[in-house]
């Protein structure tokens, strides 16, 4: 038997981690979570269900036998940690400080306990270059003993998510999942996973996942934008919509001649990373989850305004991404924090200046202005 924790079991938590892992008769699966509404509902029913939304059939998965366990720091979440194999951290950048500082402290009982098994750390968002800082969180303050330990023993490792898995909310026991492209993950790391359906190592893993953020996260976000803008709740409305479908392919072609032009990749590369083959169905897919967080979708490096730099750079056509970021500046959802926050600097400080801190484009900049009169024409229509 093998122990996999997921740290965050939420949607992407449960409806891909949970569930393959599932699949795989080695590994035990603890979820953890910061959240006792997530915990309470996975261990009221012992179980919970995946819609999998394959290449060849749309399966129901009651996935059950698995622990739970809100992140405490009491025995049992402490003990899943000490004895796991693989930890998963599945949540959003901006919770990594925090779900650090948690697994810091039990590192030091595992050190103590149970010094000789070795541990890969996977962690999964959308955010390239984070492990550097993630490393350095963990090495921060360690006595020698501990730091010795957590050098030998643990590995962290950046992932590639190719997967859209979604829900009513994160505590949600209902989930769907398109699995059709397997997470590519780099190497090496402490245990096989070779029994694991779906998780894939890969080299050259860093300028995959900027290339993989820009072209396909990139228009899926310009979707959720012109989406909500056009009044839709799901990303599968707007593909639907003719026009809608037609602006996308543009946002699309532009960034993919910018990364053919900026990294050594070649077309039929390109298309193994990004092209996702049709699932039977298509899985309704929300504004709001694709949408989330329009403040860091937004800023400088990611994948609207790092797309849009980068084929300014080359001289090549940008004119729909710039679009796509007024859309995104339009965005107001009043649930998402992030979105209220931008719609609140927005109105305080005016479009030139919210750009500038959003984006992080200089005043002088081409694509400020270009973004600033979109912004303007979208907003007036
Ligand atoms: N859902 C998806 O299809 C995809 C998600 N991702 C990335 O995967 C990550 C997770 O996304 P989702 O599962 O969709 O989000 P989610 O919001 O559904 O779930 C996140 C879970 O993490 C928990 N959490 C947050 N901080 C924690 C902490 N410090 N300790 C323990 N639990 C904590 C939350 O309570 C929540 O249950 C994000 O980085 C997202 O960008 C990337 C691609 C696809
Ligand atoms: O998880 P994030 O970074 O908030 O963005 C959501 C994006 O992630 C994905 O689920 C997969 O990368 C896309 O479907 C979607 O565009």
């Amino acid at each position: 038997m093998a122990n996999a924790v997921i740290l965050g079991a939420g949607r992407l938590g449960k409806g891909f981690l949970g569930e393959t892992l599932a699949n795989a008769p080695r590994w035990h699966t603890t979820f953890l979570d910061k959240d006792a509404g997530v915990i309470r509902k996975l261990k009221e029913t012992g179980s919970y269900h995946v819609q999998v939304y394959r290449k060849e059939c749309i399966e129901e998965h009651e996935v059950s036998g698995y622990e739970a366990y809100e992140t405490l720091l009491e025995p049992q979440d402490c003990h899943a940690i000490v004895y796991a194999d693989l930890l998963f951290l599945s949540i959003y950048p901006q919770d990594f400080p925090e779900a650090i500082a948690y697994v810091k402290e039990i590192f030091k009982m595992r050190a103590k306990t149970n010094p000789n098994q070795k541990l890969s750390m996977l962690c999964l968002t959308n955010k390239n270059g984070m492990i550097p800082m993630i490393q350095d969180a963990f090495v921060k303050d360690m006595n020698e003993e501990l730091l010795s330990w957590f050098m030998h023993q643990v590995v962290i490792r950046d992932t590639i998510i190719r997967r859209s898995t979604d829900a009513d909310d994160h505590r949600s026991l209902n989930i769907r999942s398109t699995a059709v492209l397997s997470l590519l993950i780099q190497p090496p790391l402490t245990i096989d996973i070779a029994d694991i359906e779906w998780l894939e190592l890969c080299d050259d893993i860093a300028m995959l996942k900027d290339i993989k953020v820009f072209l396909v996260n990139g228009p899926h976000a310009a979707s959720a934008y012109l989406g909500w803008y056009r009044g839709y709740t799901t990303i599968n409305e707007l593909l639907e919509d003719e026009d809608g479908a037609a602006f996308i392919q543009e946002v699309t072609k532009e960034i993919r001649a910018g990364i053919l032009q900026q990294y050594p990749i070649s077309e039929e590369q390109l298309d193994k990373l990004s092209v996702f083959p049709k699932a039977k169905g298509d899985m309704p897919d929300t504004v709001y989850r694709v949408g989330k967080d329009p403040l860091r979708k937004l800023s400088y490096d990611d994948r609207l305004c790092g797309s849009a730099r980068m084929c300014k750079a080359h001289h090549l056509p940008y004119e729909h991404i710039v679009q796509a970021i007024a859309y995104g500046l339009l965005y107001d959802e009043k649930t998402d924090e992030a979105a209220m926050q931008m719609q609140m600097l927005i109105q305080e400080k005016g479009i030139i200046e919210a750009v500038h801190q959003i984006c992080g484009f200089s005043y002088q900049d081409d694509l400020l202005k270009e973004i600033c009169s979109w912004y303007v024409r979208l907003k007036n229509k």
